[in-house]
Formats: C-alpha cells, structure tokens, sequence
C-alpha cells in the first residue's frame, strides 16, 4: 500500500525537482554562490528556525500522545541546539552581528513561509501542521544527499551540505515522516486533502526561499 508520504512526496514532486535544479542549490556545490546571497539567506533563515521551533512547541501543546510530543519537544530543543547553533558559527565567520539581524526585516517570502504554517495549525489542525513542516525536514536530507558525493569547494558551503546529510538528521526526517503518516491515518478524508495541500504549499515556499535570497527580495 502506498503511504501517505509517498503520495504527498508524488504530488509535490515537481516543485522539489525545481529546487534540486535552482541556481541557489547548484552554486552552492560548484562553489559560485555569491557570499551576499548566502550572507541574506542565513539571515532569513534565522527567522524561519526560529519560528520553525516555536511552531513545535505550539503543535506539541494541541496533541496527547505522548510519543509524538516528545518527539516534537526533541525536534525544537534539537534546533536549538542543532542548526541554530552551527548557525551562530557561520555568523562569527561572516561577520553577522546581532545588530544586524535587528535591522534587517523578515523578507516577504519568509514571512509568508512562517505565517503559512501558523494558519495550518491555528485555522486549521495540528495534522495540517505537522504536513507544513515535512518539506523541510525531507526536501533538506534530499538535497544534501544529491550534494554531498561532490561537496562543494567553498568550505562554509560545505559544512551547510553536510549539515543535511547526517545520520542524526536523516533519523529526525525519517521520524518525521512517520508522523505524518500516523497522523493521517488517524484524519479524514478531507483533512488528509488539506494535509497534502498544506505540504506542497511548503514546498513551493522552500523553492521560492532560494529565489529570495537571490533577488534579495525586500517589501
Ligand atoms: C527555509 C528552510 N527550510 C528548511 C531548512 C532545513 N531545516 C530547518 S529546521 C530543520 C529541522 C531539523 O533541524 C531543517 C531540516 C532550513 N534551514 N531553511
């Protein structure tokens, strides 16, 4: 039987395979991405981790199983400690300060990615919710695995690549699938269809986050 996953993963499977194609995710394994537009997209990122985190927290509250809100729980405490930290790195080596983080906006694309998924849980289900943040987890581990085998010649584009290539990483991801396949199974039909939608609309958010930062799009 085909999962759930699987089906969601098939309905978005062209806009994932338009950001295995972007320019953003090519150069940075050949190396070419300008340090200004990896500079704007960390400093976007930061804001979606962030928010990514504290939506764990707030689906967590809305559901019971114990099971799945440890799981939730780990996942926020695990960015924390995780890919927010390795970020504060990355940020001492470009020169990132806090003051700089202050003043610069959330960009619309990322504001939009964030307030889209607050809107599947808070108008629509934890279910909806948990579907909004699987792109992120699973489109991430499928891109560092397709870079990983070349890496890529700039050393900080490196570590972000391996970063998404991890075995720790990828049992988080494999976690997170389950969940979402265990989530709906317990929904309906038409829960189960605004679970999909939620999931592709992340996805086209995660394709037009690289275009963001390339534009170095502003309000
Ligand atoms: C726009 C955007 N999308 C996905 C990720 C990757 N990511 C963010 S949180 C998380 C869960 C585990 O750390 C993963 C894989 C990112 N950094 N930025």
């Amino acid at each position: 039987m085909t999962t759930f996953t699987t089906q969601i993963h098939t309905a978005a499977e062209p806009c994932w395979q338009k950001s295995f194609d972007h320019p953003f995710v090519h150069e940075i394994g050949d190396g070419s991405l300008p340090n200004d537009v990896f500079r704007y997209y960390l400093i976007q990122d930061r804001y979606y981790l962030n928010e990514f985190g504290k939506l764990h927290e707030k689906i967590a509250e809305k559901l019971t199983d114990k099971e799945d809100v440890d799981f939730l729980m780990a996942g926020a405490q695990g960015l924390k400690d995780g890919e927010i930290a390795v970020r504060e790195g990355f940020f001492d080596r470009l020169g990132i300060t806090p003051d700089e983080i202050a003043h610069t906006p959330m960009a619309p694309t990322a504001y939009n990615y964030v307030n889209h998924m607050y809107s599947e849980l808070d108008r629509g289900t934890p279910g909806r919710a948990i579907a909004g943040l699987l792109p992120c987890y699973w489109l991430y581990n499928e891109i560092g695995q397709r870079l990983i085998a070349a890496g890529s010649p700039v050393e900080l584009y490196e570590r972000w690549i391996e970063t998404y290539d991890s075995d720790d990483y990828t049992d988080s991801v494999n976690t997170m699938i389950q969940l979402t396949n265990k989530t709906a199974d317990n929904a309906d039909d038409t829960e189960r269809a605004q679970m999909q939608d939620s999931f592709v609309r992340s996805s086209a958010y995660e394709l037009a986050f690289w275009q963001m930062a390339m534009d170095k799009q502003a309000w």
